[in-house]
């Protein structure tokens, strides 16, 4: 992903960032936490793979490509001398989903923390979106959270030992044009997590999610140069976030400082949400106003 090509910039934090970024977080915040970080092999899942785990936690993550997973396991213990673990699955295959779950709370006896973090999309119109790229959408971003976070919740209930939800999201106030189909997916989790955080309360789960603006991840090299060359100029900060902005704000709804925090959503957008629209596609000629 990381293409060296001038039209396609080299996005996101190098491991060595990752693994010396300065953190507001005492360094022992974390010790003996378990993290599940879906999407953990690049982007902003790397980062919060590397914040728990440098703040003591141990972490699963997982991803679709072994050797990003791989690439990932040893950077970490090279440079944080911490041992990630991961399996190489997809969130949207629903029996996969179960075999992460199994796998995670036995490895680690328990789970503190679920982060939904792996999803994605493609940029186009609504107007033009096939059945079968609505659904794939729809089943990345939507249905593997809920799939992953009542199946961790099911866990916590029978173990009598209860954990946490972080979904990452995305802005989605004022709809998401050319990524309806994710803007529809990412309301849902938003408002599934404030149904289940009032249910699963009395459980003692918790269940929140953070909403990044435009974030420069490697994940940005998916989309048309002539789209992410304006992604500095999406919000009145008139920068891009990154990585770290929002793998502090997971470690802050997770750790005790999120402990009477539930059913909120952590905006991380620079103000996107008032100002600033992504168009990932690039900007339509009768929108091209400013
Ligand atoms: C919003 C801005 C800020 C956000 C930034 C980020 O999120 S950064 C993170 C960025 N990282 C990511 O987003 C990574 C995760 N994203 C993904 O894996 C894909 O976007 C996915 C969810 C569509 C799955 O894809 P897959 O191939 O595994 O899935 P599949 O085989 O099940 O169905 C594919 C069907 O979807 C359709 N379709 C797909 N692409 C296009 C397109 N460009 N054009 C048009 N249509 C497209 C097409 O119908 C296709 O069917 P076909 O014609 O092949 O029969
Ligand atoms: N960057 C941004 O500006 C914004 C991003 N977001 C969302 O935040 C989240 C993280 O984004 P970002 O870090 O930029 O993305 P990246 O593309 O950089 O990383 C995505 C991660 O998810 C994994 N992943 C993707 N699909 C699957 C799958 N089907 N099963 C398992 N793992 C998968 C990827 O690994 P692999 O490809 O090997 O599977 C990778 O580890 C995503 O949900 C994204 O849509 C929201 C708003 C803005």
């Amino acid at each position: 992903m990381n293409d060296q090509s001038p039209q396609k910039p080299n996005w996101g934090l190098t491991p060595e960032e990752l693994a010396t970024h300065k953190t507001i977080f005492a360094p022992d915040l974390l010790e003996g936490q378990r993290f599940l970080i879906t999407g953990g092999s690049k982007g902003m899942g790397k980062a919060m793979a590397f914040l728990c785990a440098r703040l003591g936690a141990k972490v699963m993550i997982c991803g679709r490509r072994e050797e990003l997973l791989q690439e990932t396991q040893s950077q970490a213990k090279e440079l944080i001398g911490a041992d990630i673990r991961y399996r190489a699955m997809s969130v949207r295959d629903e029996d996969q989903v179960d075999a992460l779950l199994d796998e995670t709370f036995e490895e680690f006896d328990g789970l503190d923390t679920l982060v939904n973090n792996a999803g994605g999309q493609y940029p186009q119109n609504a107007i033009d979106f096939t059945r079968k790229g609505w659904k794939s959408v729809l089943d990345l971003n939507l249905n593997a959270p809920w799939w992953l976070m009542q199946g961790a919740a099911q866990r916590w209930r029978d173990r009598g030992a209860p954990g946490h939800v972080v979904s990452n999201v995305a802005h989605v106030e004022r709809g998401m044009p050319q990524a309806a189909h994710t803007c529809a997916a990412r309301a849902g989790v938003i408002y599934l997590s404030r149904t289940v955080a009032t249910e699963w309360g009395p459980l003692g789960i918790r269940v929140n999610c953070v909403a990044p603006g435009a974030i420069a991840t490697e994940g940005l090299s998916d989309y048309p140069p002539e789209a992410t060359q304006r992604f500095n100029n999406v919000n009145p900060m008139f920068r891009m976030g990154d990585s770290w902005d929002v793998a502090e704000g997971v470690v802050y709804l997770s750790a005790p400082s999120g402990d009477f925090i539930t059913g909120e959503v952590l905006t991380i957008d620079g103000g996107m949400r008032m100002w600033g629209t992504v168009w990932p596609a690039g900007v339509p000629e009768k929108f091209q106003t400013y």
